[in-house]
């Protein structure tokens, strides 16, 4: 398995390119399967999920042909079954987002169940019980979700919690219902905006995207269009983080300040100068040490949660105690076992984490359990002295594109070890 060996103490400086978003090219990919032409998807972050669900598409019969410009051209028309399956969905939960697509414009859909994960259980019920408020006829048999439908119905549906990937399921089979459907709780993420953005490109009628009140009124067809990937705001919050922690100064280009406002806020309190431009965010530490900071995670516009690893390491370091509690997923934490073995004073109180930050951790092999975790230990790595090894960093490969390049541009002494 394939290991990141970083030599800790050197500032991060420079500039970085964000690369487009995975949780929005995610559901745009998904949301190709209701159009009856091509669609074409521009700033595809190669990434491992990105890959992925190119594989599970294409076994669906859907050709998918990436140009030289990293742009990816869908075309739906060949889809010849609608079958998700386990092997493909246990590597990556977001596979579950065919299945509205696919029970809106085929009628049909058998998509594994993806099961728990290393953060938490992370039921797909909300997925199951809004579909079948649009009329789909829903079973779970031998590990499978089986849909099917003749023409879903528009309907009113009060989501129980917030959920990002639900809210776009059922988005997604609503642009193809007969009537109207309002969608009430729903999540309000940037990556379900660029979704939305998408899906009216390609046609659907919706309104009140990024609020937690979402109608869309059901058409016809949905035709091809032209779309362009929101930036990724967690790996843009992940470099300004790791210029934070190591006093540094780094300016990420195509990045959006305002998908960022909790996560910037943070920073500022921790002592960073934030300023911003239309597609620039730039981070000056002045060579300062981070003051730790409280954060707890919710639903979007609130602190993210896949941002709670990357500060639960901030405040490793921090001058102070960070309390940082996380409310969105039960188990996500696995990571504060593996900074303690870098010399981290963590203590876990069920889902909090009260952080004492220490003036120097020392590097140590250490081993990713998750995407966000190893984002975490990467950044716990540029900070701590000597050598850090991460192993299983197969997981950061889900979800960033290149990292140890781009933090090599910065200055970081950061190498991919072969297998
Ligand atoms: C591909 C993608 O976009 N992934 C993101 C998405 O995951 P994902 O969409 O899976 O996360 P959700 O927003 O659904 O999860 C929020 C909470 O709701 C619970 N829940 C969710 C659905 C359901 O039917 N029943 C239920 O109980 C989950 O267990 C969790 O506790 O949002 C998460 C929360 O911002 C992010 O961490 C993930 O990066
Ligand atoms: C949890 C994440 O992704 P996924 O929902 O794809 O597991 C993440 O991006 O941090």
């Amino acid at each position: 398995m394939a290991k990141i060996l970083i030599s800790g103490g050197v500032p991060l400086h420079g500039e970085v390119g964000i690369s487009g978003a995975k949780n929005a090219v995610l559901p745009i990919l998904a949301a190709c399967l209701l159009a009856d032409e091509p669609v074409s998807i521009g700033n595809v972050p190669h990434l491992h999920d990105v890959t992925t669900f190119i594989e599970l598409l294409g076994q669906m019969g859907v050709q998918l042909v990436l140009d030289d410009r990293m742009k990816m051209h869908v075309d739906p028309r060949t889809t010849s079954t609608c079958v998700a399956p386990y092997d493909l969905v246990r590597t990556m939960r977001a596979s579950i987002l065919v299945l509205g697509p696919l029970v809106a414009r085929f009628g049909q859909a058998e998509v594994s169940l993806p099961g728990g994960c290393a953060i938490g259980s992370r039921p797909v019920d909300q997925h199951i019980r809004g579909l079948q408020a649009l009329g789909a006829d829903i079973s779970v048999e031998n590990g499978y979700i089986k849909a099917k439908a003749r023409r879903l119905r528009g309907a009113h549906i009060q989501m129980d919690m917030v959920t990002v990937t639900g809210t776009e399921n059922i988005m997604m089979a609503a642009t193809l219902a007969q009537g109207t459907t309002v969608i009430e709780n729903a999540a309000q993420e940037p990556e379900v905006v660029d979704l939305a953005h998408c899906l009216i490109a390609m046609g659907a009628q919706i309104e009140g995207a990024g609020t937690s009140t979402m109608i869309i009124h059901g058409v016809e067809r949905l035709h091809g269009a032209e779309y362009e990937v929101l930036p990724d705001r967690i790996e843009t919050g992940t470099f300004l983080v790791g210029a934070a922690m190591t006093g540094g100064k780094v300016r990420a280009r195509h990045a959006r300040a305002n998908t960022l406002d909790a996560v910037l806020s943070k920073l500022e309190e921790a002592g960073a100068h934030i300023s911003t431009g239309d597609d620039w965010i730039e981070l000056d530490m002045g060579g300062r040490r981070p003051k730790a900071v409280n954060i707890s995670t919710a639903p979007y516009p609130a602190f993210p949660t896949d941002m709670q690893a990357q500060f639960t390491a901030l405040n490793c370091v921090a001058e102070g105690t960070g309390v940082v509690t996380e409310t969105v997923f039960e188990n996500r934490f696995m990571h504060a076992q593996e900074l303690q073995r870098l010399g981290a004073d963590i203590r876990l109180e069920g889902n909090t984490a009260v952080v004492q930050g220490v003036a120097q951790m020392s590097g140590a092999p250490i081993m990713a359990t998750d995407l966000r975790a190893s984002a975490c230990l990467v950044l716990a790595g540029l900070v701590a002295k000597g050598d850090t090894v991460v192993d299983r960093v197969y997981h950061i490969d889900r979800g960033y594109e290149n990292i140890e390049e781009k933090l090599g541009v910065l200055g970081a002494r950061i190498r991919r070890l072969p297998n």
